[in-house]
């Protein structure tokens, strides 16, 4: 068999961000074992309007299930996830954003390590991207920038980062009704200080106006690297121990794999380290399959244990967004797409002719809210009163009967609720969508152009858990996000929706607002808003956790190091590592998470 220094788990957003920065290094052999394929040719990949269109949301996506879920009427949710060379990011909406600063500083808190905070984690943001400044254009469309948070290194930056050429105007009117209601304008939406509105940046070539995925940013470039191996279509089964520990740790000789075409299973050597980087479902679901989690859990699915430890998959978090959308008189909407087809022909006409038009672009503009724009004082106080005094009740609950973890959740609750006291904590995203989104079809719901305000859930205090339930490597992991177990999220979500429909009426959002269409008038007290909410609440597809950087003592699976307990030569290295869900899209911060892992690989020399 084959033998590298490393073998990477998943070419997704950081594992092919780790590989590539490895690779780097002529002498460093590095192999990228991925389920999915090179999908960067596809046009439903590069091309930003044609998301969610043909094949992307089928074959491209792991569409992992939920469990029934016990607050949401016992709907089964879908938890989408990219399954391709670059991972998530080949089927993303390509939001280039960062959560506030205060929270990565709280991972740090959390890790008594301050290399995980923000101010010294932004040199690895900066790393990761090649950012094109706004031109006149973007500027005149309401596009802020700080050049001292973004990186400019031509020879360094990887990710394409630039504005939309396209702006809908629905979205300048909803960012001053935005401000009309106390929100700052933005000066950058990724400076670490996000209570604001603004355009957001997106994670595309400015230069051609295509998508910029971790692969084409990552990999093609880097195609021909005699020292870089990717073996796509292969779905990793198990991590191969070594017959000696080393230090009373267990030590990872290879990596087992499944070959999609034959079914056959191959394996390959390691001689320094396996680096897991699956996604926050996929990973635990690989440590669990050689062994590495709940033994109780892995007898009951068929697997031998080999090292216990019992929080891999638990400590899951994960966003959730609901709408509130009115019909518009505006008609230079996303849905004048679906309501006129020569106008889409004409679209997409103008892409292949010069990349103009709305499949040009995925134009988004946010609005982060703080707790002070979704509750009143008083409600917040008894909000936080009770989360307070029901602290040890959830995050006992919340732990599946594990001590140190019910520690790590209650660690996690206290840095919230102290971030929300000072208006701090962000705990809701708010945008607008030139369009109809929300819970009906194109069949069921008038034909007629929409406004919506996307109302995305950014601080849950709920946590729940993915683990495998059975030793078939393609069977998929029971996924239980426990969405809405803590009183709190219920509330900010409920208050999200309010203030979407504050948004949607005031000036000068209004002049274009044409009557409410979800939830609908029926739905006016808390508790009408609450139970419709309960029927539509989907994945936002940001879940984290399920693998946390936190000290053993609190229930981590790996340390600062991102070294899983109790092995020698294994890290995880993706979302799944972030302790708690961070009030942001996640991309910009998993690439930051591949570029920091290849820096500590290396020795830390950056
Ligand atoms: C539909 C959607 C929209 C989103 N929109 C945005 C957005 O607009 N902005 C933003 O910042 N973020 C967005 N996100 C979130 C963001 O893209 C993800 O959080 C991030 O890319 C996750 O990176 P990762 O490295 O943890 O996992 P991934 O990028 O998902 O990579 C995991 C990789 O591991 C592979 N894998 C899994 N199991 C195995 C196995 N057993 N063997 C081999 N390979 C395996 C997968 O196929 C995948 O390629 C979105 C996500 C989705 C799904």
């Amino acid at each position: 068999i084959s033998t590298y220094d490393y073998v990477v788990i998943g070419g997704g957003t950081a594992g092919i961000t780790i590989a590539s920065r490895l690779t780097e290094n002529k002498d460093v052999t590095v192999a990228v074992i991925e389920a999915g394929f090179n999908a960067e040719g596809l046009p439903e990949v590069f091309i930003p309007g044609f998301i969610g269109m043909g094949i992307a949301f089928t074959t491209l996506d792991w569409s992992y299930a939920t469990i029934p879920q016990a607050n949401l009427n016992g709907r089964t949710l879908t938890v989408n996830a990219g399954k391709a060379l670059g991972g998530s990011t080949i089927i993303n909406s390509m939001i280039f954003s960062r959560a506030e600063k205060e929270q990565y500083d709280a991972w740090g808190q959390l890790n008594n390590d301050n290399t995980w905070t923000w101010s010294a984690l932004l040199p690895f943001f900066k790393k990761s991207e090649l950012f094109t400044p706004p031109n006149v254009f973007q500027v005149a469309n309401g596009v802020n920038y700080l050049p001292s948070v973004h990186g400019f290194n031509q020879s360094e930056g990887r990710v394409k980062v630039g504005f939309p050429n396209f702006f809908f105007e629905q979205s300048a009117l909803w960012r001053k009704a935005a401000e009309f209601l106390g929100f700052a304008a933005s000066p950058d939406l990724a400076d670490g200080n996000p209570h604001a509105v603004g355009v957001a940046p997106n994670s595309i070539d400015a230069a051609n106006n295509t998508r910029c995925s971790a692969a084409c940013a990552y990999y093609t470039p880097f195609a021909d690297r005699e020292n870089l191996v990717v073996i796509t279509n292969a779905t990793v089964s198990r991590i191969l121990w070594a017959n000696s520990s080393a230090q009373g740790k267990l030590v990872a000789s290879g990596v087992e794999f499944i070959l999609t075409s034959s079914n056959e299973t191959q394996t390959v050597g390691v001689s320094k380290e396996v680096v897991v980087s699956a996604g926050t479902i996929g990973s635990p679901k690989v440590l669990e399959l050689s062994g590495v989690g709940n033994s109780t859990i892995l007898k009951t699915a068929g697997v031998t244990p080999v090292l216990d430890l019992p929080t891999v998959g638990e400590n899951f978090a994960d966003h959730v967004h609901s709408w509130a959308n009115s019909f518009t008189n505006i008609t230079l909407t996303k849905d004048a797409l679906l309501l006129n087809t020569a106008f889409a022909a004409e679209q997409k006409a103008l892409w292949f002719q010069n990349r103009t038009g709305l499949y040009s672009a995925l134009p988004r503009s946010l609005g982060i809210a703080a707790p002070s724009d979704v509750f009143t004082p008083s409600q917040l106080g008894s909000l936080i009163a009770q989360a307070e005094a029901n602290l040890t009740h959830f995050a006992t609950e919340f732990s599946n009967g594990n001590p140190a973890l019910a520690r790590g959740i209650a660690a996690q609750h206290s840095i919230a609720l102290a971030l929300y006291k000072e208006n701090k904590e962000l705990p809701l995203e708010m945008n607008l969508e030139p369009g109809y989104s929300g819970p009906t079809s194109f069949a069921a719901r008038p034909a007629r152009n929409y406004t919506t305000i996307n109302s995305v859930l950014y601080a849950p205090l709920s946590r729940g858990r993915t683990h495998i339930v059975s030793s078939n490597p393609l069977t998929p992991p029971a996924v239980d996000p426990a969405y809405w177990a803590h009183p709190l999220d219920v509330a900010a979500q409920v208050g999200g929706i309010k203030l979407a429909r504050r948004m949607l009426v005031a000036p000068p959002l209004n002049s274009i607002y044409n009557g409410e269409f979800e939830p609908g008038a029926d739905k006016s007290t808390d508790g009408e808003i609450e139970d419709w909410l309960r029927g539509v609440v989907a994945s936002d597809n940001h879940e984290v956790g399920s693998c946390s950087m936190m000290p053993q003592a609190l229930g981590g699976v790996v340390d600062t190091q991102l070294r899983v307990y109790g092995t020698m030569n294994v890290r995880v290295a993706d979302a799944s590592i972030i302790p708690f869900p961070v009030s942001s899209h996640l991309s910009s911060t998993v690439y930051m998470i591949g570029e920091r892992a290849a820096d500590i690989i290396q020795g830390g020399k950056a």
